[in-house]
Parts: structure tokens; C-alpha cells; sequence
């Protein structure tokens, strides 16, 4: 039994614009922190939160001055590091606010006297244990971050060329969505049956090639999936995959475009059956300059992603929001 296929999210482009316009105060923030004597950055969430926090990561891993870390929250909780303390800016993300690992988390970071931002929603315990708290798409809000830390770092770049693509952004996303419609429905239409799907994606994109296979397909979907990067893939995983096995490959326009290439000529001679493709580059992306498409990429990957979950919940007749375990038992 089928369900009705939901839309795009009417207020996709106005999430990423209110996101957007808190830029100025996570300036504001970054530059305070940089004059306080910065020492380093902290990325922290769990789930689809943590993933959220990958793009950033990845960006400021090449880019950043700073030693920048990404943790995932009950990592932060248990295993501790001696590195954060005073100096330190930790951003944690989580769209429930009351994910309670991510809580205890934010609690730690503050009472080492590092200074602690969040988005979240409005409110909740999240917000309470945070020096700063923000709203908006997690994603997004972390690549904003991003772009304060080498800013105010006086990393060197063209800040005029994002001021115009984040302009371009909101409806840029929107864009993509409509493009990928019909993708998306060939795929969830195809795969819907199978009995495992792999998913890869390299750089910035591995981090939804992980999450369509955590939070879409096993969460959401109950069904069984792995998401690995594109380069580990070849060290062990592609010996499952023949034309019989289901392969979602993501490719973006980023640095690591190379290792989504390769993989993607390795499925199309072995594999290419169950094999789907989603290109950032087959999207039109209206005023993001060429320039900035790489990292605009993984944004899009996401908006793609969530969608392919829609078109699998109404094909396989499966709600999104059923849960065995989550938010209902204790664990
Ligand atoms: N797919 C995500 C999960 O991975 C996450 O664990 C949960 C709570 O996360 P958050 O802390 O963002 O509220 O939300 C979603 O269901």
C-alpha cells in the first residue's frame, strides 16, 4: 500500500534564509571568541545532527588555521579531551534540542570554560546549557560557522562571491529539489524491494551517503542499508557488489570529486543494474557561481536526500515518523 507522496517542504527556502540571516551574529561570535585568544573549534552532535556538522568539517579541515574537531556527542561525554577548555568554541547541533547525550555534551563543553553555541529549535534543554543558541538548518548554520572561523581568521578568499551565493542559496535549494523529482521517484521505485542498499559518497557528501543509509533507510525506512566513502569503498566493500546488489553513489563538485568518479566507472562496468547516480552537477543551481558550487554541494546532496526519503515513504507505504524504539523507550 502506497502513500501520497508529500511535497517539497513549502518553507525550504525561507528555513534557509531565516538561517541565513543570523549570520551576522555568529560573526559577531566568532570574532569575540578570535579576541579572546581562540585556541581551537569543536563540532559536536549525534545522529543526523552529526552529520549536519560533516560539510563544515570538511571545509575547514583544508581551509581553517585552527585545529578544528568534529566529535559526536556521547564521544565528547565519555572519552573527554584535554583540548577543550578556555580558547575553545564548540558548536553542537541538535533539531530536537533534548537529544540528551547532545545535552550532557553542551554541559560538559561549559564547565570546562570553553564557549558554547547551538542551533536548535526555539527553547529546550539545549538552549538552556548553551552560552549562545541559534535556530535554523543545521547544515547550514555549521557551514555559516565555518565561514566566521576563517574570516575572522583573516583567512584570505572572495567573501563578496558568497555573500552571492548565499543570496542564491535559499532558492537554489528549491531548485534542486524540483529538478531531482523525477530521480528521486525512479529510484525509490527500483530499489524499494531490495533487501540491502549500499550508499557512497566522498568529502563533504559522505556524510549523507551515511545518513540515507542510518537515518533514511534504517530509521525511517526500517530497512537495511550502509553508506560508506567513496575511497573506503575499495578496500574491502565493492567485493558484495555485482549487478544483483543496490547502489545509491552520490557525487559533488568538491575537491573529492575524483573519488565519486571513480567509483561511479567501477558500478557502471560491474555493477550498473541496481546501480543510481545523484549529481550535484546535474542540477542547475540558479546564482550559485561556478566557484562555489563544491561546497554548495553537499547542502543540495542534503535537500536530494531528503526527498529520496519522501518518495520512499510513499512507494513503500512506510511513514517517515514510525519508530520501534526511538523517542518511545529508554535507552
Ligand atoms: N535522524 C535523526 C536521528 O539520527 C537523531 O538521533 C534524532 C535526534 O536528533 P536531534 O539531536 O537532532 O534532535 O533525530 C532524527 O531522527
Amino acid at each position: 500500500m502506497s502513500l501520497p507522496l508529500k511535497p517539497i517542504e513549502p518553507d525550504l527556502a525561507d528555513k534557509a534564509a531565516r538561517t541565513i540571516s543570523q549570520r551576522a551574529q555568529v560573526e559577531e561570535l566568532v570574532a569575540k571568541a578570535v579576541d579572546d585568544g581562540l585556541r581551537n573549534v569543536f563540532l559536536v552532535g549525534a545522529g543526523g545532527s552529526l552529520i549536519a556538522a560533516h560539510p563544515a568539517h570538511y571545509l575547514l579541515e583544508r581551509e581553517a588555521t585552527h585545529p578544528v574537531y568534529k566529535l559526536q556527542s556521547d564521544e565528547l561525554n565519555t572519552g573527554r579531551t584535554r583540548r577543550m577548555g578556555p580558547g575553545s568554541l564548540v558548536f553542537l547541533a541538535s533539531y530536537t534540542g533534548r537529544t540528551k547525550e547532545t545535552v550532557a555534551a553542551a554541559q560538559y563543553a561549559r564547565s570546562t570554560g570553553a564557549t558554547v553555541a547551538v542551533v536548535t529549535k526555539e527553547g529546550g534543554p539545549l538552549a538552556d546549557a548553551a552560552d549562545v543558541a541559534f535556530t535554523g538548518q543545521s547544515d547550514l548554520f555549521m557551514q555559516l560557522a565555518a565561514y566566521a572561523l576563517l574570516r575572522q581568521t583573516g583567512v584570505e578568499r572572495d567573501w563578496a562571491l558568497l555573500d552571492q551565493a548565499l543570496d542564491a542559496l535559499p532558492a537554489a535549494l528549491v531548485s534542486a529539489a524540483e529538478e531531482g523529482e523525477e530521480r528521486a521517484a525512479a529510484i525509490a521505485s527500483a530499489l524499494k524491494d531490495e533487501p540491502i542498499t549500499y550508499v557512497l559518497g566522498s568529502g563533504p557528501s559522505y556524510g549523507w551517503a551515511y545518513g540515507l543509509a542510518m537515518c533514511f533507510l534504517q530509521e525511517m525506512q526500517w530497512k537495511h542499508a550502509a553508506g560508506f566513502n567513496s575511497g573506503e569503498f575499495f578496500q574491502g566493500a565493492f567485493e558484495v557488489v555485482d549487478d544483483d546488489v543496490a547502489v545509491i553513489n552520490l557525487l559533488g563538485e568538491d575537491p573529492s570529486r575524483p573519488m565519486a568518479e571513480r567509483a561511479r566507472r567501477f558500478l557502471n562496468t560491474y555493477a550498473s543494474k541496481k546501480t543510481y547516480h545523484v549529481d550535484t552537477a546535474d542540477h542547475t543551481l540558479p546564482g550559485i557561481p561556478q566557484e562555489l558550487r563544491g561546497e554548495v554541494s553537499p547542502l543540495v546532496i542534503a535537500v536530494l536526500m531528503d526527498r529520496l526519503a519522501r518518495h520512499y515513504e510513499s512507494v513503500r507505504g512506510h511513514d517517515l515518523d514510525q519508530r520501534h524504539y526511538m523517542f518511545k523507550v529508554d535507552y
